[in-house]
């Protein structure tokens, strides 16, 4: 049965590879199959996420133990040998033998040949792997934490800059382990007592949490999927984490008042603030992507949402028909998604320093467009789901220098919050993805 599981991993960690499909939707729509089962989801899942987070260390173990250059080895064969060598470093529950045996059996399907090769290097990491040394760390830290955390190298060093190694080490080694679930009570349909009574009935754990009032964190196995739960379906909650919550939570939104949102896809905070304003008022919102428009649609749709309007709209784009109307305009802008590593390890390795470069253009060109929107005495919201300054600090205070209509505003009641009254959030302090928020105030003259 094992072997299944094992196979449609290699296909999965392909797709992700050859295809750059993204790792989530690749999974989700991969344990989609009915015909699985929940141990072979649960594997599927560790081994899948393994392989990504740890991508790099099990490269350099497959250089430093193969007789053919890597970049010769046949690409299904990497993934088997990198799926082999994860089983045997962090797989306890599966025996040295069954993870070679069954990688030489994967190898033999695509060509008989290849059995003995990864037999042979699997074999030779059990025999030598206390000898294999990584990078040393005293003279080349970026590089040894770069392979020991799997994160590109230019990235150890960026962070080494910001943040000092202590703290680096924490940030990187929090960005490979399983982040929590929380999601978000739709107190227009029921309240937290009554939805852990009805997730208990489905089988499912969970508590309140003290941080925020509308989020429960769920002690869900990775294989139980949470769209299939009836509480979900009947729209009592939205999975979200507590760092995306906070918008809604430090927002201000009162019944009655009007919204912009012009990132809104899928709609996780534009609904959350629709529940904090009793369903009454107005929220349009808005997001270049025709696909992930519709997402908003159902996700209101499920909730029991009606003051949502969704649109598809380039907030690059400047709407004269909007200037000066909204209480509240949120930009939760396109980003590198450095925080959310947890949940999609992929996005390490696809981005590079320029599109960093890039992305702070928009960023700053949509905070700008957007500012425009707000009427006096309204608030904006600049959030990110990242850690990096130059796409969360610097673009609001560049924008503060340039607007003095506008003045930070400091918050509160979230987890985060620093001196200046930001949010910064980091996945290795505050169980929460890394994410930031800033709230400014449109000044009444
Ligand atoms: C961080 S996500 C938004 C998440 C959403 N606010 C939520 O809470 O569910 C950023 C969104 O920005 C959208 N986006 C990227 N560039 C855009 C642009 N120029 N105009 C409008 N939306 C854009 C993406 O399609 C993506 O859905």
């Amino acid at each position: 049965m094992k072997i299944e599981a094992r196979k449609e991993s290699v296909k999965i960690l392909r797709k992700i590879d050859v295809e750059g499909s993204f790792s989530h939707l690749t999974l989700n729509d991969a344990l989609s199959n009915p015909e699985l089962s929940d141990m072979d989801r649960r594997f599927i899942m560790s081994i899948v996420y393994g392989v990504l987070e740890n991508k790099l260390l099990l490269d350099y173990y497959i250089r430093k133990l193969s007789t053919l250059r890597f970049g010769k080895i046949n690409h299904e064969i990497v993934i088997i040998l990198r799926m082999g060598l994860y089983q045997l470093i962090f797989m306890d529950r599966v025996p040295d033998s069954a993870a070679v045996n069954e990688s030489v059996k994967l190898a033999k399907k695509i060509g008989n040949r290849y059995g003995g090769f990864v037999n042979g290097i699997l074999r030779a990491f059990i025999r030598m792997q206390k000898t294999i040394e990584l990078p040393d760390r005293k003279r080349h830290l970026s590089t040894h934490l770069s392979i020991l955390y799997s994160h590109p190298e230019w990235l150890v060093e960026k962070w080494l800059k910001a943040y000092g190694a202590t703290f680096t080490e924490a940030l990187l080694s929090a960005n490979n382990s399983v982040p929590e679930l929380w999601v978000r009570v739709n107190t227009l349909k029921t309240d937290s007592d009554t939805l852990i009574k009805d997730l208990a009935e489905e089988g499912v754990d969970s508590h309140s949490a003290t941080i925020l009032p509308d989020a429960l964190q769920i002690k869900a196995s990775h294989s139980q999927r949470i769209e299939t739960l009836k509480a979900y379906k009947s729209g009592l909650f939205s999975v979200q984490d507590i760092s995306s919550m906070s918008v809604g939570a430090i927002s201000g939104v009162q019944p009655g008042d009007f919204v912009i949102d012009v990132c809104a896809a899928p709609g996780g905070k534009s609904t959350h603030m629709a529940q904090l304003m009793s369903n009454k008022g107005r929220i349009l919102a808005r997001d270049i992507s025709p696909q992930k428009i519709g997402l908003i649609q159902e996700n209101s749709e499920r909730l029991g949402i009606d003051i949502l309007e969704v649109q598809v709209f380039d907030a690059m784009k400047y709407d004269d028909t909007l200037t000066g109307t909204a209480d509240v305009v949120l930009v939760d802008a396109p980003c590198s998604g450095f925080g959310i590593i947890r949940r999609k390890p992929d996005i390490k390795y696809n981005k590079s320093e320029a599109d960093l470069q890039a992305l702070t253009e928009i960023q700053f060109k949509i905070l700008e467009t957007a500012s425009e929107y707000v009427k006096p005495g309204g608030v904006l919201i600049y959030s990110t789901c990242t850690i990096n300054d130059e796409e969360n600090g610097a673009i609001v205070h560049e924008f503060l220098r340039h607007h003095p209509q506008y003045v930070l505003t400091p918050v509160s009641g979230v987890p985060g919050v620093t001196e200046e009254g930001t949010v910064q959030l980091f996945p290795n302090v505050h169980a929460s993805d890394g994410f930031f928020i800033a709230k400014m105030t449109r000044r009444n003259n």
